[in-house]
């Protein structure tokens, strides 16, 4: 379980998490989504104890990360997969991990298999791919069996067979009952591997919501609705919060409304509808549609 109260970051001028509350729990995998950018980094940092907080604290499992006593058996993190000492082979790499942790050479050819590591162990961490470079992230954030797991974007330079390969183990990881928390800038990826997301943009949350919730969100997008008596169900359907689109041929694009209670309202008034369809807005729309202040906001500050 990670929580966080209050949790804000700046650097000088620049404020990078602004007051942020979240809870990350157990048994589940939640995403964290946003822009290049919005904070992730720096919030997983904070939690990691590798950035102090300006203001507000965040605790793992009920403590600071770092008043834990050994750490690496309670929080795996992956946070920059090139920080390793290049010079080292994989396997030595994990082994000096361990070492500090008193974790034995066992669990290091365990992580190793896990990650699909065997073929590379033995060779320098200079010559790796991105690609291999996130798996021995991954094998070291899983040395201490840890309950709690924070990954930063894991999937960056994964082929789609190691893509499959991460979403099946973080899944996995929750299903045992652990704490996952990963970030990434793809909702469509995100979608099919957490249960839970968090959206930041400009360092502030603007969605904390199960997936199913935010997918059924999308989905109420827009409908195509095609009558004879187009202006008098366009009539019925103004609101303040719906927007109704007149093209051609008693063709209406609704937003702000679903399907099925433009239906009723159409019966309820004995209009003939020849069409009703809900246009399902991807999931990845609904993001950007979530996140477009804080891009456009960061363009502007950037220019
Ligand atoms: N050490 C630092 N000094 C100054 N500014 C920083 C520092 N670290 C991060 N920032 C700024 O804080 C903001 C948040 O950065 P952060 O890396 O946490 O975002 P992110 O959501 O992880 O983005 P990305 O997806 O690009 O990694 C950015 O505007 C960034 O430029």
């Amino acid at each position: 379980m990670i929580t966080a109260e209050g949790l804000s970051k700046r650097y000088g001028a620049k404020t990078a998490v602004n007051d942020i509350s979240f809870t990350v729990r157990p048994g589940q995998v939640t995403g964290f989504l946003g822009p290049n950018g919005a904070g992730k980094s720096t919030t997983m940092r904070m939690i990691v104890g590798l950035d102090r907080p300006s203001a507000g604290s965040v605790s793992v499992n009920g403590k600071p990360y770092a008043a834990h006593a050994a750490p690496l058996r309670e929080v795996g993190a992956l946070l920059d997969a090139k920080a390793v000492h290049t010079g080292r082979s994989a396997e030595n790499h994990l082994l000096a991990m361990a070492a500090t942790h008193g974790i034995g050479a066992k669990r290091v050819k365990e992580v190793i298999e896990l990650t699909g590591l065997q073929s590379v162990a033995k060779k320098r961490v200079g010559g790796f791919s991105l690609g291999m470079g996130q798996r021995l992230g991954i094998a070291a954030a899983l040395l201490g069996d840890p309950a709690t797991l924070i990954l930063d974007e894991p999937v960056n330079g994964l082929d789609p067979e190691g893509v499959l390969w991460v979403r099946q183990l973080v899944r996995s990881l929750a299903a045992e009952g652990r704490t996952v928390f990963l970030s990434s800038h793809l909702m469509s990826e995100m979608a099919q591997t957490a249960d839970h997301i968090i959206v930041l943009g400009r360092g502030q949350i603007i969605a904390d919501a199960p997936v199913a919730d935010i997918v059924a969100g999308a989905s109420l997008a827009s409908v195509t609705v095609r009558t004879p008596h187009a202006s008098q169900l366009a009539e019925l359907l103004s609101a303040p919060d719906v927007a109704v689109l007149r093209s051609e041929n008693g063709l209406l694009q609704v937003t702000g409304v679903a399907a099925a209670q433009i239906g009723e309202l159409a019966a309820a008034h004995s209009l003939v509808l020849h069409e009703l369809t809900p246009q399902n807005a991807s999931l990845e729309e609904a993001y950007m549609a979530l996140t477009q202040d804080a891009v456009e906001y960061r363009t502007e500050a950037t220019r």
